[in-house]
């Protein structure tokens, strides 16, 4: 998979050097390629942003620079990402997906967003996913962009070592997941879970699983459908 990422601020993906994603690069599983948006103005203050039409606070971005930018990396096949407040909700279910796909393009804006005329240019021609982080708004797409690369490029076979690890997370089931514990068996007077010490593995199942809808419906009952409301961990109904 490759990831292409517009921005005017390429250093800001310095992270993407180390870590999991870093040693995955170097692996040649992901490739990664930097541009910075402002390579692409042809005046001497190199401008990237004006002020709206209809008036208002803020500045927009230029058309002309993000349709050069774009053009020069956008292929027949690439999903164009723009990290936007007024997106989708990104979801596990979502990384799953764009981490199957060949080529992510991510359009990171800044200052009021980017002019519209891009995002629609490109989904005349491309599958354009406008994807929120959740219900805050940042100052740009960089911090979004970081956060669904990590998501979707985990998920890329080769890029995690021991994939097993990565079904027992939260959201890959639907619920949260359940506590872990590590040794000592007794930390500041509290002790691990016996279960999680007694070595009947079908035990340890049952708990985990009801540790993680518990867990779901105290904290996030919304991720819960109503017949998985109504079960304690059994299978049977309560
Ligand atoms: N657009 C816009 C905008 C509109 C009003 C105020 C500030 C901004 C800043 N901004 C510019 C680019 C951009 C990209 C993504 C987010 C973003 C995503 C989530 N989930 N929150 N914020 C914000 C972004």
């Amino acid at each position: 998979m490759r990831f292409d990422i517009v921005t005017i601020f390429p250093e800001f993906f310095g992270a993407l050097d180390v870590s999991l994603l870093g040693k995955a690069r170097q692996a040649g599983v992901i490739e990664v390629g930097l541009h910075d948006l402002r390579d692409f103005t042809h005046d001497r203050h190199r401008t990237v942003d004006d002020t709206p039409y209809g008036g208002g606070a803020g500045m927009v971005m230029k058309p002309e620079p993000w349709g050069e930018a774009l053009d020069s990396v956008v292929r027949e096949d690439s999903v164009i990402v723009v990290p936007s407040p007024a997106g989708h909700p990104f979801t596990q279910r979502e990384a799953r997906e764009l981490s199957t796909r060949e080529h992510l393009v991510f359009a990171c804006g800044r200052y009021e967003g980017i002019d519209q005329r891009v995002i629609d240019h490109y989904a005349d021609r491309n599958e354009v996913r406008e994807i929120s982080l959740g219900d805050y708004v940042l100052n740009g797409g960089e911090v979004a962009a970081m956060a669904i690369i990590e998501a979707v490029g985990r998920l890329v076979p080769g890029v995690v070592g021991n994939p097993a690890s990565l079904t027992e997370e939260s959201h890959e089931d639907g619920l949260l997941e359940y506590p872990s514990y590590t040794k000592p068996a007794l930390w500041r007077e509290r002790a691990v879970p016996a279960v999680l010490l007694s070595g009947h593995h079908g035990a340890v199942a049952q708990w985990r699983h009801e540790q993680q809808l518990e867990r779901t419906r105290r904290v996030r009952p919304d991720l819960l459908s109503p017949d998985l409301l109504s079960t304690d961990g059994s299978g049977e109904s309560t």
